[in-house]
């Protein structure tokens, strides 16, 4: 049997073209033979003919490059010896692996997200429990927790419960911004199955990624935890919450799973940037008598 044909490299021709040129025709991959296994990780990587690396990779195959490098190879037998792959050509080859990986989870995530999208719609297998999700989303909606922080901080008359307040409505503004800004930049496109029927949504509300409602809900409820004195109960609720919050977003088919279990990372971290730029009437005395003269 015939060895397999190599290039300068001591890749086989076929394995390496088909990689990255399944639309090239006359290279020895188009048309068949044991491509195919490389013509589908192509195509799962989004590979097309037209990248630098695979035109790199062709072109080093290319019976002009050969005959370039080894001017002598066409004259005698003696084979030259397999070199290493050079290193930019291992870089080309490992992403592929990670790409397989991402869109494996990303099928996963799409998959789950439909089964678990129960309360999608009036008809949904769930479907009865829509209102009670919804009712739930309002719950984490940001117009009540602002209208709400604001009301309050009105009310407050302890320094020591507008500071809180103060820094609770810095914390709802900056996860406004980051989640929007986060959604802007991603651009994931909510799922198929939801009805956009959500109460007051910005223009970037139309993305997905993160969910904005998880944010909140785990920004809001770590803040809760940290800076209100509740009994056992009380703190178990708040906690359920914050998941029950995320679980809905996903049964209402507003969202994906990798975008709430992003929403949850998010709002956990975004108390840690809150934490750490904690306004008191020390370092920002000016809010403070701002809001005194209201
Ligand atoms: C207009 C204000 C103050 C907040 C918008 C709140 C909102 C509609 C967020 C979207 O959340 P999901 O990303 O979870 O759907």
């Amino acid at each position: 049997m015939p060895s397999p044909r190599r290039n300068v490299e001591g890749r086989p021709l076929g394995a390496s073209a088909a990689n990255c040129s399944s639309s090239v025709p006359g290279s020895p991959a188009h048309g068949g033979g044991g491509g195919g296994r490389f013509e589908f990780q192509a195509l799962l990587s989004g590979r097309t003919g037209a990248d630098p690396a695979c035109a790199r990779l062709r072109a080093s195959e290319s019976p002009v490059h050969r005959r370039g490098s080894f001017p002598l190879a066409a004259a005698g037998p003696a084979p030259a010896p397999p070199a290493p792959p050079p290193e930019d050509d291992r870089m080309t080859l490992n992403p592929s692996f990670l790409a397989i990986a991402l869109r494996s989870l990303l099928a996963i995530d799409l998959w789950l997200s439909k089964k678990l999208g129960v309360c999608a719609g009036e008809s949904s297998s769930w479907g009865s429990a829509r209102p009670l999700m919804k009712l739930l989303e309002i719950s984490g909606h940001g117009v009540p927790w602002l209208l709400g922080t604001l009301y309050c901080l009105s009310r407050s008359d302890s320094w020591a419960g507008r500071e809180v307040l103060m820094n609770l409505l810095f914390a709802l503004l900056l996860d406004l911004l980051l989640v929007a800004a986060m959604k802007g930049l991603v651009r994931r496109r909510r799922p198929a199955h939801n009805q956009m029927d959500m109460f007051f949504t910005l223009s970037v509300d139309k993305y997905s990624f993160p969910s904005g409602h998880t944010t909140r809900a785990a920004l809001v409820s770590r803040f809760i935890l940290n800076h209100l004195v509740l009994a056992i109960p009380l703190r178990v609720l708040v906690v359920l919450w914050a998941f029950i919050l995320g679980l809905s977003r996903v049964m209402l088919g507003r969202h994906n799973v990798t975008d709430v279990a992003f929403g949850f990372f998010v709002g956990y971290m975004q108390y840690s940037i809150v934490d750490y730029f904690w306004l008191s009437p020390h370092n920002a005395p000016f809010l403070f008598v701002l809001w005194n003269q209201q």
